[in-house]
């Protein structure tokens, strides 16, 4: 039975999607290492932002194929762990994105109109117009950290509202900025001439710690920052002491290091011109219903066998690619499978060259199902799209790829998979025909036509009388059944390959023969 693991609470429309193919355990809360414990039972996972996936978790999950996590941020799951055991991790990009950029301009408005502390006053007996006086955010500069998806909501919405848009994020372009009418400047001087500055970049080892001290010293004193990013990437610390000593005229944070926030946080002792709320930026009903579903249905299609559509670890390889390419990944494993197999014996170098029309597909998803294919000859159920990369390169496989366009040989294009070996080496070349057919159309240079099927013989031999007789008869006397033969020369008499496709598989006895009669060179037998 297909089993799912929910650890962190999660909309009921997910819960009944995965339904219709596992059984699902909803267990929240569970401490690190009781998940641990449990977790080698699971075929997936589900999370939110509560369940930390360490590489010691992914360690004991034996039999897991993917963790769904149901929002943006994958900083929670050690996605190289996942990746080197072959885990897809997925997450739901857009889902929540309108929630956090309304949280985050809800935490603006909170500061600029002391909203959480003129509450708290009315609601402890009194009333106080004097002390919560605000500002409007009309005409006031707004600097964006992060113009992605939720930054770029939250500088529409403030453009709407009247406030001047400065953006800071080295991924952007001036052409995107323009349109969004939005000024790009440098870090520096964003922080310098904002009134109001608000976070929305990922938390990586560059961002850590971006917003410190020094950084929080160069606002202007009457500016207030907002973070609904990630936490880690402001100095906590140091932004209390800041707000405390009036440096900045506020900061509001629902992202924190380390959450829960710890009851002793610097954080919690200060008392005015500070917002706090508990990481609630993508807790809103449609978000939660958004994000359940859109992760919910990847984890049942991976279940099923189908692609993902928001994998955060195959890059470039997402549904929409895995449709319009599958014939060609599928020519791109088969190759892989052969060369290997062809090889038989540790591949160092492997070259994927991409001919023809093949050229205008992406690089990426064949030279990965290349990769996949000619790892699992080694390495069997374990090797897939999410670790084939990183295998080849953890076994200094060194992988070159070529893109030949002016090629003209079929109509659709072909691959070719030319590997070096200790061994030696060998190249093998396909096509996919306008039927959808695979075809391998040479094999070490030599001219096939051949369909690739589940048993297969290849030898490299002397073109002379009687050789193909011998072979036919040995794979008689052992009785395997041939269902095709095909031959391949470029000169009479001289070097020549075969390829047969059998019925049954060859067993080591009929190799031995095989390799015994007189002008046979090589002899592999290959399993697709
Ligand atoms: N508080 C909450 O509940 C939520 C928080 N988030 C967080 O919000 C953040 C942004 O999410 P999205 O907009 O969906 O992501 P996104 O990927 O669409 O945008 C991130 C942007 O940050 C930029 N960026 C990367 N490194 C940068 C750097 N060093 N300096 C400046 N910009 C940099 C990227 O170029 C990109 O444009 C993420 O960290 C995500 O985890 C997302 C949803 C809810
Ligand atoms: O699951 C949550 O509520 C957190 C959402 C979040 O931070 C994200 O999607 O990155």
């Amino acid at each position: 039975m297909t089993k799912v693991l929910v650890s962190d609470p999660i909309d009921q429309a997910g819960i009944d999607i995965l339904s219709q193919v596992a059984q699902v355990d909803l267990r929240t809360g569970l401490p690190p290492e009781q998940l641990r414990e449990i977790i080698g039972d699971y075929d997936a996972l589900m999370i939110r932002s509560g369940t930390t996936v360490t590489a010691d978790i992914i360690e004991a999950a034996d039999k897991l194929r993917i963790i769904g996590r149901a929002g943006v941020g994958v900083d929670n799951v050690d996605v190289p762990a996942a990746t080197k055991r072959g885990v897809l991790v997925v997450n739901s990009p857009e889902g929540n994105t309108i929630a956090a950029a309304e949280h985050a301009l809800a935490l603006m408005l909170s500061l600029s109109r002391h909203v959480p502390h003129a509450h708290a006053s009315t609601m402890a007996g009194g009333w106080d117009r004097k002390t919560y006086v605000g500002n409007e955010l009309y005409k006031k500069k707004l600097g964006v950290v992060g113009l992605g998806k939720i930054g770029s909501h939250v500088a529409r919405v403030a453009t709407a509202m009247g406030m001047e848009l400065l953006a800071y994020d080295p991924f952007v372009s001036p052409e995107r900025a323009q349109q969004m009418q939005v000024k790009l400047l440098p870090l520096a001087e964003l922080f310098a001439e904002a009134d109001y500055i608000t976070l929305h970049l990922p938390r990586t080892p560059d961002t850590e710690n971006l917003v410190n001290a020094a950084l929080l010293r160069t606002m202007k004193p009457t500016a207030r920052l907002v973070n609904c990013a990630r936490g880690g990437i402001v100095d906590e610390a140091a932004l209390a002491e800041a707000v405390e000593q009036g440096v900045i005229a506020g900061a509001a944070l629902d992202v924190y290091a380390k959450e829960p926030l710890a009851a002793d946080s610097p954080l919690r002792t200060v008392r005015e011109r500070l917002v706090l709320t508990p990481h609630l930026g993508a807790s809103t009903t449609e978000a939660q219903e958004n994000v359940a579903i859109d992760v919910a249905e990847q984890i049942r299609d991976v279940l099923l066998g189908l692609p993902a559509r928001s994998a955060v670890n195959i890059p470039g390889l997402n549904a929409e690619v895995m449709e319009q390419l599958k014939p060609h990944l599928q020519l791109a494993e088969t190759l892989g499978q052969l060369v290997s197999q062809l090889a038989g014996g540790a591949i160092s170098e492997l070259e994927v060259r991409l001919q023809g029309e093949f050229a205008s597909h992406p690089t990426q998803p064949l030279v990965v199902a290349a990769l996949k294919g000619m790892l699992s000859t080694a390495l069997g159920d374990s090797i897939n799209y999410v670790n084939a990369s990183l295998e080849a390169k953890d076994r200094g496989i060194h992988v070159l790829e070529v893109k030949d366009a002016a090629s003209r040989d079929y109509a659709g294009g072909s691959l070719q998979l030319s590997s070096r070996s200790s061994k030696g080496n060998h190249s093998v070349t396909g096509a996919v025909f306008a039927d959808g057919e695979l075809r391998v159309t040479s094999i070490d240079e030599f001219p096939v036509n051949v369909t690739p099927s589940r048993h297969m013989l290849f030898t490299r031999h002397r073109d002379m009388p009687g050789i193909i007789g011998q072979i036919g008869s040995v794979l008689g006397e052992h009785n395997v059944n041939i269902a095709s033969m095909q031959v391949g020369r470029r000169i009479v008499r001289g070097d020549a390959v075969m390829v047969l496709s059998l019925d049954d598989p060859i067993p080591p006895s009929l190799l031995a023969c095989v390799h015994a009669i007189n002008g046979i060179q090589e002899a592999h037998p290959v399993t697709l």
